[in-house]
């Protein structure tokens, strides 16, 4: 279930013109990188009472406007005044300092270190007596503030034990310790599981109730109409308007971000006879058990689950990223013995992971490394017909999904989080897989490419015969791509639902 799914039945929160008093005031903001104008006179409001969301599509200056009020970034024009008084701070600790937290879209942790540690990066001293951390200290404090927040975190855990939804868990209490007065909030559902996503939703309640104010950046646009008051749209770095969310639905803010209608999306028809591509016969293995089910050449089957249900393992166990136990798994209806990720691909298997920054893409390298990092074979399809060169398939994937950077040569980490996303699925898509292991394939990505995506599947599937086996926590994705979708509950299958029985009561049921 997803923190969109989970927050449906809350009611709006209250509109403009009920706040308080202008917290953060920014006017005229301009950045821009080489050639890249990312921000172009863009002004941004915050009263105390306020969640103001930024909306945009990938690469909008979203995050590029957030480094700047966080002290990350310097503007090169703009005025920014915090309480009437001016800001401009010169680096993110003096932007905390000042009263301004943001948690980052990318994590930010010291793996080896302690979960107190991480709370209180870069303010230790004040645990500190003539240069000696008091270690019981800086755990007692640790601890009362997370049992304050309610974040189930052990504080003297290593922060590398977490999962990534608590990792990011702390990030959020280390940004709310400090007290802002205005706290920026960058694409963090992306990272939280179900139940972190609904404490954090909480926090911003209480924390708009004591009068600070957050602003907000996600690309699921139903947690923006539940938790949001006030929306401000960008478009290639430029505002376009800013509306209180009770004027808005999600058509209406889609059209306005991509600046064009987003048509409604028609599932194709599928062949329910055609030949198997993969089938699990009662697998088991880290964190499933006797899992048995048939994902169709050309068909969509995706596994629906909480958090820990064991979808994400069951994935990386048929790319084999993790061992079988047993069972068996079979692959165009011949056992499939492959044990590691080099068989999965030389079968025809791809796979997006969840973690793009941990287990998708090399940071510092260009896009054309990335992209053509997995081009094994070509047998040439589509717009990658004779392609050879490792350059040939980082131009074919930029034009694909539409990657926004001045070439192939550009780093993956001057990307924005969106186009980063992109330059994973074209990786992927690259290959020409016969069976392609999605996982959260559109987290990050804006409303208008998740529409571009779901296409690109569509014609796969339909002109190709692409298998997809897919593990989606954003539930509106799952009813509209899905075949059949399989829930998975404590490691188990707990239902199998197809055509309209895909609904989302049915499905939450199965998984909860
Ligand atoms: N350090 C950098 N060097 C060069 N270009 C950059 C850098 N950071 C951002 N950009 C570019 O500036 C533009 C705005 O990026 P930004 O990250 O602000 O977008 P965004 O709206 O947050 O997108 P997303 O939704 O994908 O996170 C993009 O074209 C991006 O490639």
């Amino acid at each position: 279930m997803t923190a969109d799914a989970a927050t449906l039945a809350k009611p709006a929160p209250e509109p403009r013109g009920s706040f308080g008093k202008v917290l953060l005031k920014a006017e005229g903001l301009q950045k821009r990188y080489g050639a890249i104008h990312a921000v172009r006179g863009v002004g941004i409001t915050v009263r105390a009472g306020e969640a103001l969301a930024l909306c945009g599509e990938n690469g909008a200056g979203k995050s590029t406007i957030f480094k700047i009020l966080a002290g990350e970034v310097a503007p090169d024009a703009g005025r920014i005044t915090l309480e009437d008084v001016p800001f401009h701070p010169d680096s993110a600790a003096a932007a905390v300092k000042a009263g301004v937290s943001m948690v980052y879209q990318e994590f930010n942790i010291l793996p080896n270190a302690s979960v107190a540690e991480n709370v209180y990066l870069g303010r230790m001293e004040r645990f500190c007596r003539a240069g000696i951390i008091k270690w019981p200290e800086l755990y007692a404090a640790a601890a009362e503030l997370l049992g304050r927040l309610g974040i189930r975190v052990n504080p003297r855990a290593e922060m590398r034990s977490l999962s990534p939804s608590a990792q990011k868990m702390v990030e959020l209490a280390r940004a709310l310790s400090t007290r802002p007065r205005v706290l920026l909030l960058d694409e963090i559902t992306a990272s939280l599981d179900h139940d972190d996503a609904e404490i954090l939703h909480r926090l911003m309640d209480e924390l708009r109730a004591e009068g600070a104010g957050i602003l907000y950046v996600s690309h699921r646009l139903q947690e923006i109409f539940n938790n949001c008051t006030t929306v401000e749209v960008m478009k290639d770095g430029a505002h376009v308007t800013t509306l209180p969310v009770g004027e808005l639905d999600e058509d209406r803010l889609s059209a306005l971000m991509v600046g064009r209608e987003i048509g409604a999306w028609q599932r194709g028809d599928r062949d329910e006879t055609a030949p198997v591509m993969l089938e699990l016969v009662n697998l088991s293995g880290r964190g499933f058990d006797d899992v048995s089910f048939k994902v169709r050449q050309g068909e969509v089957v995706t596994l629906a689950g909480l958090a820990g249900s064991g979808a994400d393992e069951i994935l990386e166990t048929v790319f084999g990223v993790q061992p079988v136990k047993s069972g068996e798994i079979q692959l165009g209806s011949a056992p499939y013995r492959g044990r590691s990720i080099v068989d999965a691909m030389n079968a025809g298997i791809a796979m997006v992971p969840k973690e793009r920054a941990v287990e998708g893409l090399i940071d510092p390298a260009d896009i054309r490394f990335n992209v053509g990092l997995s081009v094994l074979k070509r047998n040439g399809w589509g717009p990658f017909v004779n392609g050879g060169a490792e350059a040939r398939a980082a131009r074919d994937g930029m034009e694909l999904f539409r990657i926004k950077a001045r070439s192939a040569a550009t780093a993956v980490r001057a990307l924005s989080g969106g186009n980063k996303q992109k330059v994973l699925l074209a990786k992927w898509f690259v290959t020409d897989p016969k069976l392609m292991l999605l996982n959260n394939p559109t987290r990050g990505v804006d409303v208008g490419v998740k529409f571009e995506i779901y296409e690109l599947l569509q014609k796969l599937r339909g002109e190709r015969n692409l298998a997809v086996l897919m593990a989606s926590e954003d539930m509106a994705e799952v009813i509209r791509l899905s075949d059949v979708v399989v829930t998975i509950r404590h490691g188990q299958v707990s239902g199998v639902f197809e055509g309209e029985a895909i609904t989302e009561t049915n499905l939450i049921n199965a998984m909860l």
